[in-house]
């Protein structure tokens, strides 16, 4: 071979079989989507021709399931008034895989209203047949025309004799004979569904004959899409609903108008009427020039937006070859944001305007609007005043708090909220902030709304605020105290005493955050074998170190209510094995009453003090 032979520049060879297999296997979710590619190439085609001068406006798509056309029973046929084909333009158009006259301007009419671009639609026609006949008609008065694909890879084309095309209209007629396997893709009952399906929002008219030899209409108005709406404005919000209901399976809690613009995108959101469950992916049904692109689509809206559910019609955004997903670029990146911006913005107005109506909507969504709040300052300032949170006087509005008290207190962990809930003064109620999102949305509270301080508080510094009993009484409290340390020293626990209310409350089991750790890892290492024994034992000798260094306490805390006539009684009592038996019961119900899970050894003291009072109680000795 000589180096000018080398150099030729030769296209690429396409084997037509090869492709068809890379179609039906790769690029499309499944054969069905033959019809949405005739319906795309159909809609084009007539749009191409009402851009013509003098020609009609709009002209139908007709589709004939297989068993139900007069002159081709075995066939499924397609028909469109468009502005149909040369045999030219089918030789170079048709079988040229790739080639776009939608794309590339080989008829001059591309235009971002066309569906197509990719050049390969009408290939999928592959997937339940294999072979393509098409007879168009030109809108230029060419000769009629016949193109006929096969799955093999070859076509033929050829003139038609005004005899053999007696009765063609100007436009393409598309014919598939199913291979056996695939018939019912094509026949009455899938063929309307599928029609209905991806083109009922359709600009053209869509219809399909039905055995019964009547034609039976696919469109509807688009009425997510302002256009389409009834004009009176009572109607058009029960329409709304109506499509709403049937796309989420129930009434819609709200109707959310959202609309982008600069890339042709618009549509509605419904709030759903109940929490999604955990995991739920956000997720819209989305129409690209009216036609179904995809019906989970999740690429559409922000992460967070998962309270709603769209339908929307885009002209603006790009789909990939297969028309199944949008391309990842700017244009959607730029769509998304604004979406999410629309929703932010309903948010904050209802927040603001429809005050009893928001409370409606914060109810069933409250958790996903925490998850919101967090990286939204602004959503943040509108939606937290109306968010519930859990305090030690009730459940209520963050909004209902700070009438009360400006000054915000919050413990950070659910159970330190137990421990202290009972006996914290009403006046100054802590919140729970041990919920997801809680914390983090109470510490930013000073930035977002003014006059608010926040505090958090530790469960133990819940003890100083209580207070100290009468000095008169300080001997018999101190005695108590240290009687009661010692009975309790074996269980990592410190005894004190003080005066609170409500006074039937025995003792208060008070342990930080860090306390509980520890705790928890005595816990693990008792019941762990040796070897991580040993390391949780070093864990635990450095975090003691720690703890010596900070101001929290490691060690839990019993404290005793010397206003409750039992304590009060029981540091009268001399019997030190009455009183051992005592202190241990009054622990372990104070670790109930605060929902502390009971460790090994608390279940031990449970168990002996409880046989020990039974046996007292039958009379049982020793
Ligand atoms: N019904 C039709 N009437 C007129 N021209 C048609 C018709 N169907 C196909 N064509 C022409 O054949 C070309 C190729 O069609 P094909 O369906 O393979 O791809 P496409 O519609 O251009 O792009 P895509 O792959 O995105 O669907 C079209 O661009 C169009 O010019």
């Amino acid at each position: 071979m000589d180096s000018a032979e080398n150099s030729l520049v030769r296209p690429f060879q396409v084997e037509l079989g090869g492709v068809v297999d890379l179609l039906s296997r790769h690029i499309y979710s499944g054969a069905q989507i033959y019809l949405r590619e005739l319906l795309q190439n159909g809609r084009d085609a007539v749009a191409a021709r009402a851009k013509l001068p003098g020609q009609p406006d709009g002209g139908s798509l007709e589709i004939y399931p297989v068993g139900t056309a007069p002159d081709a029973p075995e066939a499924f046929v397609f028909r469109d008034a468009g502005l149909g084909l040369s045999a030219a333009e089918a030789g170079e158009l048709l079988a040229t895989v790739g080639k776009s006259s939608k794309r590339d301007d080989v008829l001059s009419l591309r235009d971002e209203n066309y569906l197509g671009q990719f050049g390969i639609g009408l290939l999928s026609c592959f997937m339940v047949c294999d072979r393509i006949v098409v007879r168009s008609r030109s809108v230029h008065g060419h000769p009629p025309v016949e193109w006929a694909g096969s799955a093999d890879g070859t076509f033929s084309i050829r003139e038609l004799s005004e005899d053999e095309a007696d009765g063609l209209p100007i436009g393409t007629e598309v014919r598939l004979t199913p291979r056996p396997d695939d018939a019912a893709l094509l026949a009455s009952d899938r063929v309307a569904e599928l029609a209905r399906r991806f083109g009922r929002y359709l600009p053209v008219e869509v219809r399909v004959w039905r055995a019964d030899r009547s034609w039976e209409s696919v469109n509807e108005p688009a009425l997510f899409l302002p256009p389409d709406r009834p004009s009176d404005e009572r109607s058009a919000v029960e329409a709304l609903e109506d499509l709403g209901a049937r796309l989420i399976g129930n009434r819609p809690l709200e109707t959310i108008e959202l609309s982008v613009p600069a890339t042709g995108t618009h549509g509605v959101a419904y709030v759903l009427p109940y929490a999604p469950p955990p995991g739920y992916r956000r997720s819209g049904r989305l129409y690209l020039g009216r036609m179904l692109l995809g019906e989970d689509m999740s690429e559409l809206l922000p992460d967070w937006a998962y309270f709603v559910r769209c339908i929307i019609n885009t002209d603006g955004l790009r789909p990939t070859a297969s028309r199944e997903q949008l391309v990842a670029d700017e244009a959607l990146e730029y769509t998304r944001e604004e979406l999410g911006k629309a929703l932010r913005r309903w948010i904050v107005r209802q927040a603001t305007t429809r005050p009893a109506r928001f409370q409606r909507f914060v109810a069933v969504h409250q958790l996903g609007l925490k998850s919101m709040a967090v990286h939204d300052d602004g959503l943040a300032a509108a939606v937290l005043p109306w968010l519930t949170v859990e305090t030690s006087a009730g459940r209520r509005t963050v909004r209902d708090y700070l009438e009360q008290s400006r000054h915000v207190r919050y413990v950070e962990t659910v159970d330190e909220f137990r421990q202290i809930a009972a006996v914290v003064s009403a006046d100054q109620p802590v919140i729970n902030g041990g919920y997801t999102y809680e914390s983090d949305l109470l510490r930013r509270l000073p930035h977002l709304i003014t006059d608010v301080t926040v505090e958090q508080i530790h469960a133990s510094s819940i003890l100083d605020e209580l207070g100290p009993p009468p000095l008169d009484d300080r001997d018999r409290t101190s005695a108590l105290e240290r009687r009661a340390a010692a009975v309790l020293a074996g269980l990592g626990c410190d005894a004190l005493v003080r005066s609170f209310r409500p006074d039937n409350v025995t003792a208060l089991y008070v342990a930080d955050s860090a306390a509980i750790r520890r705790i928890e890892r005595t816990e693990v290492r008792d019941s762990a074998p040796s070897v991580w024994a040993d390391v949780l034992g070093g864990v635990d000798e450095i975090m003691t170190g720690k703890a010596a260094l900070a101001p929290r306490s490691t060690t839990a805390q019993l404290c005793l209510n010397w206003l409750n006539p039992l304590i009060r009684q029981l540091s009268k009592v001399d019997d030190q094995l009455v009183f051992d038996r005592s202190i241990r019961l009054v622990y372990i119900q104070s670790l109930l009453a605060g929902h502390r899970p009971l460790s090994r050894s608390d279940r031990t003291v449970m168990t002996t003090a409880m046989s020990d009072l039974i046996q007292l109680s039958v009379g049982v000795t020793g």
